[in-house]
């Protein structure tokens, strides 16, 4: 059951690790990583993706390319793989935490000092040990289930993290212009993934719509909602509130079920491009998105 934007709020709690280990399938967290993997390229491969680096070009970014996106991801495969273990564990979030930041180091190394996945590995990997927790408990890793796990089991620690005071670019910029932060989201169980990009997704299936414009779709749902911190670093509130009025006028004429929806999105790209904003949360819903899609299919 989907609840609007309640805060997370139970206690840590859950079997034994060891019991909890054992009611895994053999290879259910290689499949789970893959699911990760394949997700992040899924969001990569999308285009057009207004600002965002696809196989197509760099967008709004001078450092880095689809190649420097594709040496991040197969470098974080052992992360999903790991975490996904922990969560099964019910380990505390202070756990998730290190496999994290040891996931961002592997992520910089991979990339030699760039940062293409910092938001991607904290919400896939939320969902990652999520998944872990359901299958742990012997459910079918639905959003519904993957995001009541979420909550129950790290709400009351992912709430408390919320309340520290970052340094980071899009924790600056959250706290600058009153904006939800990636931890806020995370502290209410992505909201804007679960809530908005989904039923957008759901909806865009049920008409029959391609892969490529269910995933547009969501994108655009997300671009016009979600309060995206990296649009506030690099173009302050005003850029952020243009780019959603960009997504607002576009899913006005139908999104991506309109007719020539690809050439005003590629329109849309340009001029994202050329004012250097790039939506890179909405980059890290959209991934979360695929994720669930895929992890959604595994046994
Ligand atoms: C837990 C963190 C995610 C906390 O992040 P915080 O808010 O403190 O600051 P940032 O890391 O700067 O921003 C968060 C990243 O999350 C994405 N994001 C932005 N807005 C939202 C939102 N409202 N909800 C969810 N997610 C959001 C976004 O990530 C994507 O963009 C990045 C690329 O941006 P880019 O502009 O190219 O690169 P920069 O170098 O940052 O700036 P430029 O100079 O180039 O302009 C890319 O990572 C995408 O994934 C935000 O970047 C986490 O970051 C954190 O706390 N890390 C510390 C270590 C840790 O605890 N890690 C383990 C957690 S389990
Ligand atoms: N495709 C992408 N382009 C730029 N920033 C991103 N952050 C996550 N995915 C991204």
């Amino acid at each position: 059951m989907l609840r609007m934007n309640t805060p997370l709020a139970s206690k840590h709690h859950g079997p034994t690790p060891a019991a909890a280990a054992h009611a895994l399938p053999a290879g259910q967290g290689t499949l789970v990583a893959r699911a990760a993997v394949l997700a992040l390229h899924d969001e990569l491969a999308l285009a057009p993706k207004p600002g965002l680096v696809s196989f197509a070009d760099s967008g709004s970014h001078d450092d880095m390319d689809a190649q420097t996106f594709l040496r991040s991801l197969m470098a974080l495969r052992g992360y999903f793989g790991a975490i996904h273990g922990l969560g099964a564990q019910g380990a505390p979030f202070a756990a998730l935490e290190r496999c994290g930041i040891a996931a961002e180091a592997t992520m910089l190394q991979a990339t030699q000092g760039i940062n293409t996945h910092r938001g991607a590995i904290f919400i896939l990997g939320l969902l990652c040990a999520a998944v872990g927790r359901v299958q742990a408990h012997g459910g079918a890793a639905t959003p519904e289930a993957v995001r009541d796990a979420l909550r129950a089991t790290w709400g009351a620690e992912l709430a408390e993290r919320a309340q520290r005071t970052s340094q980071l670019p899009g924790g600056v910029a959250a706290r600058r212009w009153g904006l939800r932060s990636a931890s806020e989201e995370a502290a209410l169980a992505f909201p804007a993934v679960f809530e908005v990009g989904l039923p957008a997704w759901r909806q865009a299936q049920s008409a029959g719509w391609s892969h490529q414009q269910v995933q547009a779709q969501a994108f655009f749902a997300l671009l016009g909602q979600l309060d995206d911190c990296n649009l506030a670093h690099r173009g302050g509130l005003k850029g952020l509130h243009w780019a959603r009025a960009q997504a607002h006028g576009f899913l006005a004429v139908g999104g991506a079920g309109a007719p020539g929806w690809e050439a005003s999105a590629w329109a849309l790209h340009r001029r994202f491009v050329a004012r250097r904003l790039s939506p890179g949360g909405c980059a890290d819903g959209l991934s979360a998105l695929c994720f669930l899609q895929r992890v959604g299919r595994i046994a």
